[in-house]
């Protein structure tokens, strides 16, 4: 589905990306892990061409970035992440309904007329991710947990067949985050996940694969079994970890 083959990214003479290539498959749910600043945001902002490549060659749904029309790569990708923030202005004057229903659309706001399907059809996603409480409800209203699910329900109605979630539990205080993470299992079919994130208890058990970064590169990645380990996550951080698994999760302790 999707293939970096050697990518960097430089800026200001600083190689912020090196050499990275990895590939996603169909039916993988990814998480990737890394200390802060070490580029897990640039490397994925890539897919929606927010950031360019400077050297390798980035491969998504048959098109090759440069070489064909990306705007069918970016058709399938959703994204949730506080790049979004950015459109809080336009958001806060709009009610739930118009905000999923404007990711038919795919742009920020309703602009053009409203077809009958599409209001059917964001009725159908309403009522699938149990948003029926809050759908007239001014999302400036909407506590942050709330605000992240409609936002992750507003991609989803645009079938998109990867979803990039951005730290979506950072500042959600404990009940918020873990009503998220079940409201995640509970999409994960719907989608491929594309999960970044600081907090290891926040793999849920849909994820399947792991990308540890470390300072712009691939420092390990491949099954969750055979990356989510105390050595991998020790060395990863420069910190003596070990991981307590409960419920399909794994927990940090430091040792
Ligand atoms: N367009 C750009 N120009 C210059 N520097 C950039 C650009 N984009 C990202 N950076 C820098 O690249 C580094 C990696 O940033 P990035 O946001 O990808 O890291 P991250 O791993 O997602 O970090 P965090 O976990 O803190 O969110 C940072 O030092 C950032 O300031």
């Amino acid at each position: 589905m999707i293939e970096y083959s050697n990518v960097s990214f430089i800026r200001d003479g600083r190689k912020i990306i090196e050499d990275v290539s990895f590939k996603i498959n169909k039916g993988e749910n990814w998480a990737i892990l890394g200390p802060n600043g070490s580029g897990k945001s640039t490397l994925f902002s890539m897919l929606m061409a927010y950031t360019i490549a400077s050297k390798g060659s980035i491969k998504a749904f048959g098109v090759e970035f440069g070489k064909g029309n990306w705007n069918r790569v970016k058709d399938k990708v959703g994204i949730v992440s506080s790049t979004m923030d950015k459109f809080n202005e336009v958001f806060y004057r709009q009610s739930v309904f118009d905000i999923v229903l404007s990711g038919i659309k795919k742009t920020i706001g309703i602009y053009e007329e409203v077809k009958d399907f599409e209001i059917a059809k964001t009725r159908e996603y309403i009522k699938q991710f149990s948003l029926e409480d809050l759908e007239d409800k001014n999302y400036r209203n909407l506590s942050q947990g709330e605000k992240k699910k409609v936002l992750i329900v507003r991609s989803l109605i645009s079938n998109p067949e990867i979803l990039i979630l951005d730290e979506p539990c950072a500042s959600l205080d404990l009940y918020q985050k873990e009503s998220l993470l079940k409201f995640l299992q509970e999409i994960e079919e719907e989608t491929n996940i594309i999960y970044i994130t600081h907090d290891i208890n926040e793999i849920m058990p849909f994820i399947t694969n792991i990308m540890l970064i470390k300072e712009g590169r691939i420092f390990k990645a491949g099954l969750k079994e055979n990356i989510l380990t105390d050595e991998n996550l020790s060395n990863l951080y420069d910190l003596n970890v070990k991981l307590e698994w409960n419920r399909g999760r794994a927990w940090v302790k430091l040792s």
